[in-house]
C-alpha cells in the first residue's frame, strides 16, 4: 500500500545485520490491570474514598488503571479511531509533506531515523499534535473529532489529576495555575501490520514526558508494561480508558507515584490503532518534589523537553528522569 512508511528499505542493513539483538519476548503473561468506576467520586464519601483509594494504590504499585464510567461517550471514541484509520491510510508522500493538513512541522513521525539498532527503532507511525495545532487542522470531519475528544480528555485528566496530587500534599490548583489547555498534545497511534514483529518494537520502551497519560485502543492489543523486571501484556477492555503515570508526577510525588516504563509490540497480520493525550504543563511551569528531601532538582517542562531531545538525537534513548537526580 502506498500509505506505509517505507519501514524496511529505511532499515534493511539494520534487518539483515542486527547487530547481536535479541528477539522481542512474546511469551508474557497477560496482566489485569485494577479496574476502577468512576461514577463512584460521586456516590457519597465513603464510595468516593474508596475508588481513590484503588486509584492511588494502582498509581504507586504500577503507575497504570482503567477506568470506566469516565463520562467519555463511546462514540467520539469510536469516531476518533475511524478517523485515524481514514488519515494514516492515506498516500505517505502526502502524510510527510510538511504542512500536510495545517499541521505543525514535525508533527508525522515514523520509524527513528537515528536507530542504530534494531531495539531502538519503531516499526509504527504517528501524528504527535499540539492542542495548539488543532482548530487549524483543514480537514473537517478530523478537526472536529480531535476537537471533542480533546476537550472531554482534557477534563477528565484533570480531575485524575488534582486527585492524584491531593493525596501527596499538593495543592490542587497548581493544574489549573501551570496546565492550559493549550500545553497538552495528542498522539495518534499506528501499528502497521510488521512482518519482523519479533525483532522490532512496535513502540520502543519508554516512559511518558507528562504528568499522566489517558490512552484509547481499539481491540488488537499489544501494550505491555515492565514491573519488578518482567513485561506483562494489556488485554484490551472496550470500554474502559487506560490511565498511566507519566515523568512528571513521579517527580513532584517525589516517587510516590511510577512512571512505568512500557512499550507496544506489533502483530504480523492486523494493524492497530491507538489514541494518547499526554497532559502536561505549559512549557516555563517548574516540576518540583513534594517532599523533603527532594530526590530530583526543580525543572521546567521546556529544560526537560531540551534535556531528552538532546539525549535522543545522542543516543537514541531519551534518558529521563535519571538526568534530574540530586
Ligand atoms: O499504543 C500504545 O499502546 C502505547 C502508546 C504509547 O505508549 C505512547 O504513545 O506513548
Ligand atoms: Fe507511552
Amino acid at each position: 500500500m502506498d500509505c506505509e512508511p517505507p519501514f524496511e528499505e529505511a532499515y534493511k542493513t539494520l534487518l539483515k545485520n542486527p547487530y547481536g539483538d535479541s528477539e522481542v519476548d512474546y511469551s508474557v503473561e497477560e496482566c489485569e490491570l485494577p479496574l476502577i468506576n468512576l461514577s463512584r467520586l460521586s456516590c457519597g464519601q465513603r464510595e468516593r474514598d474508596k475508588c481513590i483509594n484503588e486509584m492511588v494504590n494502582a498509581a504507586r504499585n504500577l503507575g497504570f488503571f482503567q477506568v470506566v464510567s469516565h463520562g467519555i461517550s463511546k462514540e467520539i471514541l469510536k469516531n476518533m479511531i475511524y478517523e485515524q484509520k481514514n488519515l494514516f491510510h492515506q498516500p505517505f508522500q502526502k502524510k510527510v509533506k510538511d504542512g500536510f493538513l495545517n499541521l505543525s512541522t514535525n508533527s508525522y513521525r515514523w520509524g527513528n531515523l537515528k536507530a542504530t539498532r534494531l531495539s531502538q527503532f519503531s516499526w509504527s507511525e504517528a501524528f504527535h499534535i499540539a492542542i495548539t495545532d488543532i482548530p487549524g487542522i483543514k480537514d473537517d470531519t478530523l478537526r472536529v473529532t480531535t476537537e471533542k475528544i480533546t476537550k472531554a480528555v482534557a477534563g477528565l485528566a484533570k480531575s485524575l489529576a488534582e486527585i492524584l496530587a491531593q493525596y501527596v500534599g499538593v495543592r490542587s490548583s497548581y493544574f489549573q495555575e501551570n496546565c492550559p489547555a493549550t500545553g497538552s498534545y495528542l498522539r495518534l497511534n499506528r501499528y502497521p501490520p510488521c512482518p519482523y514483529s519479533s525483532k522490532v518494537f512496535g513502540l520502543i520502551p519508554h516512559t511518558d514526558t507528562d504528568f499522566l497519560t489517558i490512552l484509547y485502543q481499539d481491540q488488537v492489543g499489544g501494550l505491555q508494561l515492565f514491573k519488578d523486571g518482567r513485561w506483562f501484556a494489556v488485554r484490551p477492555d472496550p470500554d474502559a480508558l487506560i490511565i498511566n503515570i507519566g515523568d512528571f508526577f513521579q517527580a513532584m510525588s517525589n516517587c510516590v507515584y511510577k512512571s512505568s516504563k512500557h512499550r507496544a509490540v506489533s502483530s504480523q497480520a492486523s494493524e492497530r490503532l491507538s489514541v494518547a493525550y499526554f497532559y502536561c504543563p505549559s512549557d516555563d511551569a517548574i516540576i518540583r518534589g513534594c517532599s523533603r528531601p527532594p530526590v530530583y532538582r526543580d525543572f521546567s517542562f521546556k529544560e526537560y523537553k531540551q534535556q531528552t531531545n538532546k539525549d535522543v538525537e545522542e543516543t537514541g534513548d531519551k534518558v529521563g528522569l535519571s538526568r534530574f537526580l540530586l
